[in-house]
């Protein structure tokens, strides 16, 4: 069975990855929540009602298994979903030996985590991805969910037991989603691998190559590169940051469409193309934006923001994000056709974790 272990300074556990991997891995779940004297399921909607037979083996599969149904997307990272969470869990007595199973996408999961992570000052989660986007967002250890201000501002470092990542469910993902998956991994060709990079966009040419050409090589490939940088540096102290590429302007475009707009790797492609042009700019990188993007476009990728959403509203959203320190003066940006204004930044550094 394919698996990376993530080892960090206070952890070290498996992510396996593979189609069909929850049907040859039934045995080893079941007795790893055996271990535990509560389980509580959290999904969304959607998954809870597409995956009805993995949600009816998690019920099965131990004592004292609890389900816990969110809304579908971003709105299962408020604090009043993660209120409910934990009045489930209160009302029915889960103790410090339950664990959290986050079976969904990244909002799932990143609420899940937080739930884990607060919970009597914290419990052990195990993570069953099912989107694209969740081969980042399962590993790794960020939890959080999000402020009508700021995107994930609120949250915790806490690594899950396990995480195995069934590649055969991504296949009922919708269009938009699977290229807001894909986002990420294309994140991680850029940061961290150019031949990752080159066979994506060798590989995937248009939508309809999502579905068809098997993307769990690719998906491998992007978790070893998380899981090596999250190895040197697990609470973004330095280079975790990288995997934060495109996130300081994509999170704030997320957040100026009220987290409805764009779904979370459709702002990341902007906020990367945003930090490829900057990083021309300033470090004098030399890379094909336009070819990149054209090829981007090919897939559905779409760069273009609303005229009436101006720098400064995406300016004063980007001062909330969690990679600033405004004590130094150091925190500048450029827009087209304005001037570059980094007087004393380092600019290798902010270019590369815009
Ligand atoms: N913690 C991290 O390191 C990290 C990394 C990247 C992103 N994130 C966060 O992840 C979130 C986005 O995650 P996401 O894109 O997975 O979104 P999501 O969890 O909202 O899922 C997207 C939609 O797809 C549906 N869905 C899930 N699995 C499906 C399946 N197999 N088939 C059909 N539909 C399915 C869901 O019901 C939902 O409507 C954002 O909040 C982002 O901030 C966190
Ligand atoms: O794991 C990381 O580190 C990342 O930055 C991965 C990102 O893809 C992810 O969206 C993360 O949640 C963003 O982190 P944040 O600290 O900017 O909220
Ligand atoms: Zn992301």
């Amino acid at each position: 069975m394919p698996t990376i272990t993530v080892k960090t300074a206070t952890a070290s556990y498996p992510v396996v990855v593979e189609q069909n991997c929850l049907q040859q891995q039934k045995k080893t779940i079941e007795g790893l929540l055996a271990n535990y004297s509560h389980v509580l399921v959290i999904t969304d909607q959607h998954v809870s009602i597409l995956y009805k037979e993995v949600c009816d083996w998690l019920q099965n599969s131990s004592n004292s298994v609890l389900p816990f149904v969110t809304p579908n997307g971003e709105s299962a990272k408020t604090f009043a979903i993660y209120e409910a969470a934990m009045t489930h869990m209160i009302s029915h007595n889960l103790d410090r030996k339950s664990v959290i199973v986050a079976l969904g996408g990244g909002a799932v999961g990143d609420l899940a985590g937080f739930v884990a992570a607060s919970y009597m000052r914290g419990i052990d989660f195990i993570q069953l991805p099912t989107t694209v986007l969740a081969h980042d967002s399962a590993v790794g250890g960020k939890t959080a969910i999000n402020h009508p201000l700021a995107k994930n501002i609120v949250g915790a470092f806490h690594q899950p037991q396990a995480v195995y990542y069934d590649t055969s469910l991504l296949a009922s993902l919708p269009e938009r989603q699977m290229r807001s998956g894909f986002a990420e991994l294309i994140k991680h060709g850029l940061i961290a691998d150019a031949t990752l990079l080159a066979e994506v966009m060798a590989n995937y040419q248009n939508c309809a190559s999502l579905y068809a050409r098997d993307m769990t090589p690719f998906l491998t490939k992007g978790i070893q590169i998380k899981a090596d940088i999250v190895a040197e540096d697990e609470r973004e102290q330095g280079i975790r940051a990288y995997l934060n590429f495109g996130h300081t302007f994509g999170h704030a475009v997320e957040a100026a469409g009220d987290f409805k707009h764009w779904f979370h790797g459709e702002a990341i492609m902007i906020g990367m193309k945003f930090a490829l042009l900057l990083s021309q700019q300033l470090t004098g990188l030399q890379f094909d934006v336009t070819r990149w993007q054209h090829w981007a476009e090919k897939l559905g990728y779409d760069f273009s923001l609303p005229p009436t959403l101006t720098f400064e509203q995406l300016y004063d959203k980007m001062m909330h994000d969690k990679k600033n320190n405004l004590s130094s003066d150091s925190f500048c940006f450029v827009e087209r056709g304005r001037s570059t204004d980094f007087t004393s930044c380092d600019e290798n550094t902010v270019s590369r974790s815009i």
